[in-house]
């Protein structure tokens, strides 16, 4: 049966990975591309991707998801929505991405078929700045696929409180665990279809 880690669970099953062997790039590598993968088994055609970012390791979760999205030949943009002064892992992989993914300003952002919120994940709590909750409020309207990486933004992943204008998805990839807060029928609501990754 699939686990279900809170937050400071998680982190110590990140660190036992890595002192058994593991790095947490692997990790974050796992994270991205079976996360394509996945996504990839969903469709039959291209998609054109757009991929929201954070500063954390969430982000670097959808940078890897952009990569591996551009090198199967589908359109790919991302966006930092947070700024550049990323986490070292997410800052590895935005130099990672190859040259045809676009990477545009937030005022500037294509029509997508698939929307991914790799804004926050578990590091999140409170409420979501003004500024990501107004492009939030925006994408929860449109009509493509929106999915969210380990917890839709907005969300926090103990206790599940729900901040307002939170990234509302169709499927939601959980890395390894299940979180406290995908138990809860109100933050499901959020989520749509919630798929837990192996990432070892
Ligand atoms: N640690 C690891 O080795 C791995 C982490 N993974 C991913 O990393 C995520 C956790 O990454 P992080 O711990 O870096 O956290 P996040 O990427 O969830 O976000 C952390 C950042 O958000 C900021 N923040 C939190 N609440 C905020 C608020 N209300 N308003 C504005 N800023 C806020 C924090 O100050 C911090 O800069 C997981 O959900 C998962 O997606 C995966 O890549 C697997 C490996
Ligand atoms: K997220």
């Amino acid at each position: 049966m699939t686990p279900v880690y809170t937050v400071a669970q998680m982190r110590a099953w990140e660190d036992a990975a890595v002192a058994t062997g593991g790095s947490y790039a692997a990790l974050m590598e796992n994270a991205g591309a079976r996360a394509a993968a996945d996504l990839f088994s969903r469709f039959e055609t291209a998609q054109r991707l757009l991929v929201l970012c954070g500063k954390g390791n969430n982000g670097g979760d959808g940078l890897v998801l952009a990569r591996h999205w551009a090198e199967a030949g589908w359109p790919a943009a991302v966006c930092l929505l947070l700024g550049e002064n990323l986490s070292p892992l997410s800052a590895a992989n935005l130099a990672n991405l190859p040259p045809s993914v676009q990477q545009l300003p937030p005022e500037r952002l294509p029509e997508s078929d698939v929307v991914v919120d790799a804004v926050f994940g578990t590091g999140y709590s409170g409420e979501l700045p003004a500024a990501v909750a107004a492009l939030m409020r925006q994408i929860n309207r449109q009509s493509g696929c929106n999915v969210a990486l380990d917890m839709p933004s907005g969300i926090n992943s103990d206790h599940g409180h729900i901040a307002a204008d939170s990234f509302c998805a169709q499927i939601t990839y959980a890395f390894q665990a299940f979180k406290p807060a995908h138990k809860l029928p109100e933050v499901q609501a959020y989520c749509g279809d919630i798929v837990c990754l192996d990432i070892a």
